[in-house]
C-alpha cells in the first residue's frame, strides 16, 4: 500500500503487509483486564514533571494531531530511567462509543490521550525507538482538553501548524496517576516494539461538543477531497502471555 492510514483499503488489518511487526510478540494497544494484572509493590509512583517552557507547535501529521515540545534538556522522568516528553497526540473515534486504542475489561473510551517520551540513556528520539527500553508512553481516556481544542481551527488540513507556548500537560491527566503497566509497541507503523506502556487506571470526562471539535480535522491536506480525521485507533492486539502489572492494589 502506498500509504498506511485507516482506511478499509490501508488500515490496521493491512500494516502487516508493509510492517510485519504488526503480527509480532509486543504489540500494542491491549485489552487491559484489571483482574488479571498483578500488583507490584516494586513499582514507582509516576513522577511526572514537564516544563511549560518546553512546549512548542501543535501539528496535524495526517494522522492525528500532536503538540512538540522541545527534548534538548532533561525535565521530565515518568518512569524508572530518565525519559524525555518529546510530543504528545490523541486518538479518536467517529462517535463516542469508540476511538481509545487500549480498552478496560473491554471497554472503549471515546479518545486516548499519548503522551511519548524517549529514554536519554539514547541519544536521540529516533535511536531510542528502536531500542527495546526506548520509549515510554503514557496513556490516558478522556483527559481535558479545552485548550488544545481551541487550537485545531489553525490546523485543520494535513501539514498545517502553529505555535502552541506555555502548555503544561499534566492538566490533561486524573488527579490519581496509579497505573498499569507492560511492555509494547508503536500502535501505528512503524509499529516499534520499544514502548514501555504506562497506562492510568482514572479516566476524566469529556464532553460531546468536545469530541466533535477533535472530528472536525482533516487527515487530507488543502486541495484534496477532504477527509475527516476520525476512527485513527489500532484496535487491540494478542498479549501473547505478557505480564500486565498494577501500581495499586
Ligand atoms: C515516529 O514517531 C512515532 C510514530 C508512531 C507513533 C504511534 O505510536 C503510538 S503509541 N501512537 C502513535 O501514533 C508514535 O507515537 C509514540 C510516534
Ligand atoms: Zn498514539
Amino acid at each position: 500500500m502506498a500509504s498506511w492510514g485507516y482506511a478499509p483499503h490501508n488500515g490496521p488489518d493491512k500494516w502487516v503487509q508493509n510492517f510485519p511487526i504488526a503480527d509480532g510478540p509486543r504489540q500494542s494497544p491491549i485489552d487491559i483486564v484489571p483482574g488479571q494484572a498483578r500488583y507490584d509493590a516494586g513499582l514507582k509512583p509516576l513522577t511526572l514533571k514537564y516544563d511549560p517552557g518546553t512546549s512548542n507547535g501543535i501539528l496535524n501529521n495526517g494522522h492525528s494531531f500532536q503538540v512538540d515540545f522541545v527534548d534538548d534538556t532533561d525535565r521530565s522522568s515518568p518512569i524508572t530511567g530518565t525519559y524525555r516528553l518529546k510530543q504528545f497526540h490523541f486518538h479518536w473515534g467517529a462517535s463516542d462509543d469508540r476511538g481509545s486504542e487500549h480498552t478496560v475489561g473491554g471497554t472503549k473510551y471515546p479518545c486516548e490521550l499519548h503522551l511519548v517520551h524517549w529514554n536519554t540513556k539514547y541519544p536521540s528520539f529516533g535511536d531510542a525507538a528502536s531500542k527495546p527500553d526506548g520509549l515510554a508512553v503514557l496513556g490516558a481516556a478522556n483527559p481535558q482538553l479545552q485548550t488544545v481544542l481551541d487550537a485545531l481551527g489553525a490546523i485543520k488540513t494535513k501539514g498545517k501548524q502553529t505555535t502552541f507556548p506555555n502548555f503544561d500537560p499534566t492538566i490533561l491527566l486524573p488527579g490519581a496517576l496509579d497505573y498499569w503497566t507492560y511492555d509494547g509497541s508503536l500502535t501505528t507503523p512503524p509499529l516499534l516494539e520499544s514502548v514501555t506502556w504506562i497506562v492510568l487506571r482514572d479516566p476524566i470526562s469529556v464532553s460531546p461538543a468536545q469530541m466533535a471539535q477533535f472530528r472536525g480535522l482533516l487527515f487530507t491536506g488543502d486541495g484534496e477531497a477532504p477527509c475527516c480525521m476520525q476512527d485513527n485507533y489500532r484496535p487491540p492486539q494478542p498479549l501473547k502471555g505478557r505480564p500486565v502489572r498494577a501500581s495499586f492494589k
